[in-house]
């Protein structure tokens, strides 16, 4: 997840390969829950990994239920609605997603169960749920606070006779578990009085199972999904309007066999729209999203309906979406959107790249959601060119009226996931003009490595990425300060020394001394280093850790001298072309403003007196447990300045273009405040923000 004040997406042209959503959890958990019920073995495919996907798991695995984990997948043994070890103690962390339907199943059921969870658990309500679990006979203890966990749970004596009523205006997830529950009732019959989960209760008379809401119902796309995946484990339960829903009496769980937990369509929606707006990336084969397909039983599906009207060219499978231009550009629309209310919003983006004016009507709900979404929509994308006319319920989108009047903007994101995940389809401008996301962690609520995801299946336009080159002499500072501006930007690190390190170590290694004599051969080394660079910042040689290893004087001055080896040099070119990559790159080294990327946007050459750089490499390398002097290192460090800047390849020196920063009586924070605000310079935004 990019945790930075803001993110700057280079233009991007085109796209292509996989991208695969993560889970939606609240599937996860019901998919779950509705296979330990059932009888026979249920296959789950891509289900969540997360905190509560795994209380959930363990919670089945201490009821009776077979677990067997394969990575996304598992498969889980029902219990046929035989639920339950009696006595079982579930300890539900602090996932309300497995406390609430487990609640509802194992108190219809009946059994001695206890069910507690973190401290943070034991203040989140749950006496709605118990009320209506009660009003029908269940037995319910508070073990600490009335209305919340942890609960005891008894033998019920169920009367389900008359209709079971609940409460619709508070949470939806009452309702979901009560529908969960109930089938295990009319799956018996519905018994006078429990008796308990080890043995089967006796059949009654079978009888439907009604219940009735109080009141609107609230959220009821989350019921429909309940209902749907109900359906997909057997039961079919019948609904008048969304007031009264009917279980059939005899309703039984059966496992589908096998069951694809969905990702969350509205995620899928920007990649969809990538797909429609982008050209395709050479040599791929589209854009295919696997994690949702179109028979999703998510309401936000539908957005393939709009996608379409608009020029995608969409075909799927049961899980798969495969998405191309069609219509190019986009075709404009007028569109009632009420039914797709988040994905609506990636719409609104779209629209910018249409051959006229789009209106989306009926969206009233943006106003109440994470922030007011009609003003921030209309505000950011007037920021970008477009003329926007916002209604009361309505927004109606203009593009900019030719290349020349798209503008660079910094998108402000009022922390809401979905304005910073639609904006970054602006990126594909055709004034090829970055666009900077402000407070791009704010995806994280659905969907936190998103924009790894987008970088991960589109390609920049030729020569987009931006580099940051930070050349100097040794020990002035251009690790720690290229280190610092590539986290404060979200860019990728280039140490080129550390390549030259690693290529004099291999060298040593080959039993080859770094010298001219041995150049092709240590050229050859150098060509196909095994070497791998962890988000840790640990430096891999064929798995083995040198990081420390590589930071020895005595390595600094074997990578001296193979760096003077033309050939050695020529060989780690394309390597350290290919870490120029989205959304951007910082690299420290002697060449690289110089050689390796002329071309960069600012070149900074980073120097600092001898002396105080002896100052500071003998404070690091004791620091490190190294012994050594001052004298020692002044004198090799005036060595290595000599033999670095005088040899005949990329020799070190300033570029032409660079700017000179002496860091001599500066802190590493003014260097770094520094160069950040020389590169801001070099953007089309203006200053950055602050709130
Ligand atoms: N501006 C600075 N002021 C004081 N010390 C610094 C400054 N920049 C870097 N240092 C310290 O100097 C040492 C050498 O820095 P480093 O980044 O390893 O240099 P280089 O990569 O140029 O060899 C580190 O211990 C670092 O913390
Ligand atoms: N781009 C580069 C980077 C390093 N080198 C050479 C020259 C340096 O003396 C060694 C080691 O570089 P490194 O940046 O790791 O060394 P310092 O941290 O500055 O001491 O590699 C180079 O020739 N070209």
């Amino acid at each position: 997840m990019f945790s930075t004040e803001f993110l700057d997406l280079p233009p991007l042209a085109s796209a292509g390969g996989t991208v695969t959503l993560p889970g939606s959890k609240s599937i996860s958990n019901r998919v779950l829950l509705l296979a330990a019920l059932s009888g026979g073995t249920t296959t789950v495919h891509d289900l969540l990994d997360s905190d509560d996907t795994r209380v959930m798991l363990d919670a089945l695995q201490a009821l009776g239920c077979g677990v067997r984990r394969n990575g996304a997948q598992v498969q889980i043994d029902g219990l046929d609605g035989r639920l339950g070890v009696p006595g079982a103690k579930l300890f539900l962390g602090n996932a309300g997603t497995a406390m609430r339907p487990l609640t509802a199943a194992l108190a219809v059921l009946g059994g001695d169960f206890e069910l507690s969870g973190v401290p943070r658990m034991h203040e989140r309500p749950i006496g709605d749920l118990v009320d209506a679990l009660r009003q029908l006979g269940c037995r319910i203890d508070y073990l600490g606070n009335e209305g919340y966990p942890p609960l005891r749970l008894g033998r019920p004596a169920l009367a389900l006779d008359a209709p079971i009523r609940v409460r619709g205006d508070v949470s939806s997830q009452f309702l979901t578990a009560l529908l969960m529950a109930l089938p295990l009732a009319a799956m018996h019959g519905s018994p006078a009085t429990g008796t308990g989960a080890s043995s089967p209760p006796p059949e009654g008379a079978p009888r439907d199972i009604v219940i009735e809401v109080v009141g609107e119902l609230i959220s009821k796309p989350y019921i429909e999904i309940t209902l749907k995946l109900l359906a997909r484990f057997g039961i079919d339960v019948q609904r008048e309007g969304w007031q009264r829903f009917t279980i059939p009496a005899g309703a039984r769980y059966r496992s589908p066999g096998r069951i694809h937990v969905e990702a969350d369509a509205s995620s899928a929606s920007y990649f969809i729209a990538l797909g429609a707006l982008a050209a395709r990336t050479s040599g791929s084969n589209g854009l295919k999203i696997q994690g949702v397909g179109a028979d999703s039983i998510q309401g936000d599906i539908r957005f393939i309906d709009a996608a379409r009207l608009m020029g995608a060219q969409v075909t799927g499978g049961p899980n798969w979406l495969e998405v191309s231009r069609g219509a190019w550009p986009l075709k404009a629309i007028d569109l009632d959107c009420n039914h797709i209310p988040d994905a609506a919003m990636t719409l609104a983006v779209m629209a910018l790249y249409a051959d006229g004016t789009s209106t989306l009507r009926n969206i009233a709900s943006w106003r109440v959601k994470e922030t007011d979404r009609l003003a921030a929509m209309a505000a950011e994308l007037r920021k970008l060119g477009a003329t926007v006319e916002e209604g009361a319920d309505f927004l109606r989108v203009t593009p900019p009226a030719s290349v020349s009047h798209w503008k660079a903007a910094a998108v402000h994101t009022y922390d809401d996931h979905r304005v910073a995940m639609c904006f970054s389809l602006a990126a594909f401008n055709p004034a090829g003009l970055p666009v900077r996301v402000l407070d791009p962690k704010c995806v994280g609520k659905t969907f936190p490595d998103y924009f790894e995801a987008l970088f991960s299946v589109t390609a920049p336009q030729p020569d987009a990425v931006p580099v940051l080159c930070i050349d100097g002499p040794t020990a002035s500072g251009k690790g720690t300060l290229a280190a610092a501006v590539a986290e404060r930007l979200g860019y990728h690190l280039l140490d080129s020394g550390a390549l030259y390190r690693l290529s004099g170590l291999a060298a040593r290694r080959a039993g080859l001394e770094p010298e001219a004599t041995h150049a092709d051969a240590i050229a050859a080394l150098a060509r196909k280093l095994p070497v791998r660079f962890t988000a840790d910042h640990r430096v891999l040689l064929a798995g083995e850790d040198v990081t420390d290893l590589i930071r020895s004087e005595q390595a600094g001055m074997d990578a001296s001298r193979v760096s003077a080896l033309p050939a050695v040099r020529t060989a780690l070119v394309a390597l350290q072309h290919s870490c120029r990559t989205l959304p951007g790159l910082v690299a420290d080294g002697r060449d690289m403003g110089t050689v390796i990327f002329p071309g960069a946007r600012l070149k900074v050459y980073l120097t600092a007196s001898a002396a105080h750089r002896a100052e500071r490499r003998h404070k690091q390398l004791i620091s490190k447990g190294f012994s050594t002097t001052m004298e020692s290192l002044r004198a090799d460090l005036e060595a290595r300045d000599a033999r670095d800047s005088s040899r005949s390849v990329a020799p070190l020196k300033p570029a032409q273009d660079a700017l000179l920063l002496d860091n001599s009586d500066l802190t590493v924070d003014q260097s770094v405040d520094l160069v950040l605000s020389w590169w801001q310079d070099k953007q089309p935004f203006g200053a950055v923000p602050h709130d």
